[in-house]
């Protein structure tokens, strides 16, 4: 669990200008420089050039990721090259099956991993332990699992759990994966809630129209933030009295419960801090 937000993190193709240059203006918590998928194979190269020059202007508080090719292409080991010292947060690496595809990456600079195959979901907790963050590649996970892409994800639900276990348990960021219909805004918010519900830190978008919906979605709702503090401060009066749990609304509160408030509150305020 991370108090950095991770809400919407945004892909933008590496080859294109005009998007580069309109994501500084977008209110993204961060993103994703790609150079893989986004970038079609005759224009990988200058897609390094344009994202270098593109990575000198000021993209404010956002998190910035380089998606490189993965390593087992012609581009891999170039682009990693490339951006190993570039001014960005940290590379993302497509396709990880273990640790050491992470590990083959020399930057110094935190390594985050696409889950997005078979043998990756099966090593997520080692591939973890090595990496800054997971982000779900639910494209080419269906296109492996051979699975339904059914809108309420039933058939990848293991391995979505499956990465937000390992992410959890190596104390790393977990974002989820896009959603393809970027024009259907219930759709989105649907798949919004459901990723939040499984303790999701936030989402990948591929367009700047899904940023509001899944921002909203990922913060703490007033109620959230109501409770957090009632709470608290039901918890430190019990304690003021000498008891060790409060009730609340007919509940107990216990020093967890007052944890996960105290982080509601902590994501509010860092949410707050970026977007001011
Ligand atoms: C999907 C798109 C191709 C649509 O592009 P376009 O037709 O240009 O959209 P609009 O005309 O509606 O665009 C309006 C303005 O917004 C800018 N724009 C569009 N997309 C982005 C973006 N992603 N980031 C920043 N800005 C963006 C346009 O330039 C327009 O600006 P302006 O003219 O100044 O008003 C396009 O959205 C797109 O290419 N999206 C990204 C696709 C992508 O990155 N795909 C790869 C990642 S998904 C993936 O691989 C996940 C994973 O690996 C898996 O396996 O699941
Ligand atoms: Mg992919």
């Amino acid at each position: 669990m991370t108090d950095r937000p991770f809400r919407s993190v945004l892909y933008i193709p590496g080859s294109k200008q005009r998007a580069l240059d309109k994501a500084a203006t977008l209110p993204v918590d961060a993103i994703i420089f790609d150079l893989e998928d986004a970038v079609a194979p005759d224009e990988k190269t200058a897609a390094r050039d344009t994202l270098r020059a593109a990575l000198q202007q000021d993209y404010g508080p956002r998190y910035k990721l380089v998606r490189v090719n993965g390593l087992d292409t012609e581009w891999g080991a170039d682009d990693v090259a490339a951006f190993a010292d570039a001014a960005c947060d940290a590379l993302l690496l497509p396709k990880v099956n273990g640790p050491d595809d992470i590990a083959a990456v020399k930057a110094a600079k935190p390594v985050w991993a696409m889950m997005e195959t078979a043998e990756g979901i099966l090593n997520a907790a080692a591939i973890a332990r090595a990496a800054g963050g997971l982000v779900l590649g639910t494209n080419d996970l269906a296109k492996e699992l051979g699975c339904a892409t059914s809108a309420d994800r039933m058939p990848m639900m293991t391995a979505l759990q499956t990465c937000l276990l390992a992410a959890r348990a190596a104390g790393i960021p977990c974002i989820d994966g896009v959603f393809n219909a970027f024009k259907d805004e219930d759709g989105l918010a649907y798949e919004c809630k459901q990723g939040r519900a499984l303790g999701m830190d936030g989402k990948t978008l591929i367009h700047p129209a899904q940023v509001a919906t899944t921002n909203a979605a990922f913060a703490p709702t007033d109620e959230e933030v109501d409770l957090a503090r009632r709470q608290i401060a039901a918890f430190d009066e019990a304690i003021a009295a000498g008891q060790g749990v409060a009730v609340l609304d007919g509940r107990i509160v216990e020093n967890l419960h007052v944890d996960t408030a105290r982080r509601t509150l902590a994501k509010l305020e860092a949410i707050q801090s970026l977007e001011s």
